[in-house]
This record gives C-alpha cells, structure tokens and sequence, in this order.
C-alpha cells in the first residue's frame, strides 16, 4: 500500500517529498474535506516538487463543490490540470447531479487529463456512481469522508464495504485509494481491504487536519505502514498533457440539458 499526503505548502511538501511519500497531494485542509489552493500556489508548489522529488507523483484537489456546479467544476479542473500536477482530484458528493458530473469527469478524462474522483462515503458507499465511474477508465478511484469530526472512514464503512470497493476499482482497471481521517490503529484493517494507496493529512497534524504537518508523525505514519505493507501496484507520474491555454470543453453543449435537469 502506497502512501498520499496532503499538504498545503512548500515548507510541507519539502517535508513529505524528504521523507520519501509515494504520492504528494495538494489542498488547503481548512477549507473542507477536498479544500482547494489557489492555482498560483499549486503550480509553484509542482514546480518546487519537480526539482526536489521528479519522481513523485503529485496531485491537487480542485475545493469542494456541490455535484450541480458542474461548469465550475470544469473550469477549476482545467486550471488545476494546467499547473503541471499529473492528477486531479474531483469529489464526487452524493446527489441528483452526481451521475451528470462523473460523465463530464468522463469527458475531460477522454480529452486528455488524469483525474481521479473522491467518492464520499458518510452516508454509504455510491455503487452505481462507481459502476459508472469504472466505465471511463479514470487512472484511480478514491474514497474518502467529508465530515472528519464524525469519525474516520474505518467508523463509516464495513470492512466488507472496503473490501468490495477496492476488489471492484482494481477490477476495472484502476487503482484503489481508501482515505477519511485515518489513524495508525487503523492500519491493519486498512490492509485487510489492499488498497493501493492510502490519503492521510489528519494523522500527520498535531491537532486537527487544518494544523501544520509535523515531520516526526509523518516518519511514525510511513514506518507504521511499512510494517503493514505488502506490494502495491505501481503508480506513476500521469502523462498528462498540459494545455497553454483553456480550449473548449469537450461536450458542453451536449450537457446543456443536464445542466438543466441538475
Ligand atoms: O486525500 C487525503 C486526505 O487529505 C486525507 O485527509 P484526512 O486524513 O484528514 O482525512
């Protein structure tokens, strides 16, 4: 199981990137679950990576947005995919508009950029979102929570939801990814479902997740998981081609009318 911190800034992804995390992912953890920074942070965040850990994927997650504000959502996908992060993150909320966002999530997707869609699972994992999801051969799928004062995804899940998941994501084709205010006593279990990597900000924080990323908790974090770990699928830098300047979106006149029933 591979390893995926968030960070907020250069001085925190100096040290994720030092200690050698699998995966380097870009949020503003005090702005919600999927927080976004602003794309001026995020590209020179990249950039700063890509001198210090070449190797090391990265990816960044757009903010939180309601499933309906489906051109918002295009528009920050772009501008996040613009900064040079080889993936994108996109949480999916439960809701009339979610199937709607996942086929524009498909769109973009076929266009060219990797993302990776955050199902939110507080109230019960979405099956048919990620039934329709496997359809579009995102690299990954990710579950994760919203409200992280409820507890962690290991309180709002059964292992055998987890499992089911995971079996499923990897069976289509992509990579499995199991996150939502994970502790170390949770590492075992987590295990137990083999994901191919895990998300964690809450753990390497002092206090709460919007609190700063310490060093000696992300050091106990990665050896806790190498005692935990086996093999995982390799996950690599997305080929992602990074366009100068926004083009058109593909579909958005076809989407018109789900605009309109969402
Ligand atoms: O994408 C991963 C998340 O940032 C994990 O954050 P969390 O451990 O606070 O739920």
């Amino acid at each position: 199981m591979k390893i995926l911190v968030s960070v907020r800034d250069a001085e925190e992804a100096r040290i994720a990137a030092r200690a050698g995390v699998d995966l380097i992912d870009l949020k503003e953890p005090s702005r919600g679950a999927l927080g976004g920074l602003p794309p001026e942070a995020i590209a020179s965040i990249t950039a700063l990576l890509r001198r210090i850990a070449p190797a090391t994927p990265v990816s960044a997650t757009i903010g939180d947005w309601p499933a309906d504000a489906l051109e918002a959502i295009t528009r920050q996908v772009r501008a996040v995919a613009a900064c040079g992060v080889d993936y994108v993150k996109v949480g999916v909320l439960p809701g009339p508009c979610s199937r709607a966002l996942i086929a524009r999530l498909g769109e973009l997707q076929a266009g060219g950029l990797a993302l990776v869609p955050v199902f939110i699972a507080d109230h019960g994992l979405p099956d048919a979102l990620v039934g329709q999801a496997l359809a579009h051969r995102f690299p990954a799928l990710m579950l994760d929570t919203q409200d992280k004062r409820a507890g962690s995804l290991m309180d709002v899940t059964g292992a055998d939801e987890r499992a089911g998941f995971v079996a499923r994501v990897q069976a289509g084709g992509a990579l499995a990814g199991l996150s939502g205010a994970l502790r170390l006593h949770h590492l075992a279990r987590l295990g137990e479902a083999g994901p191919d990597f895990a998300g964690f900000r809450s753990v390497v924080c002092r206090q709460d997740r919007a609190a700063t990323l310490e060093a000696s908790r992300l050091a106990d974090l990665i050896a806790a998981v190498a005692a935990t770990r086996r093999p995982g699928r390799r996950l690599e830098r997305a080929q992602m081609p990074m366009p100068q300047s926004p083009g058109p979106v593909p579909g958005v006149g076809g989407h018109a009318t789900l605009d309109a029933v969402c």
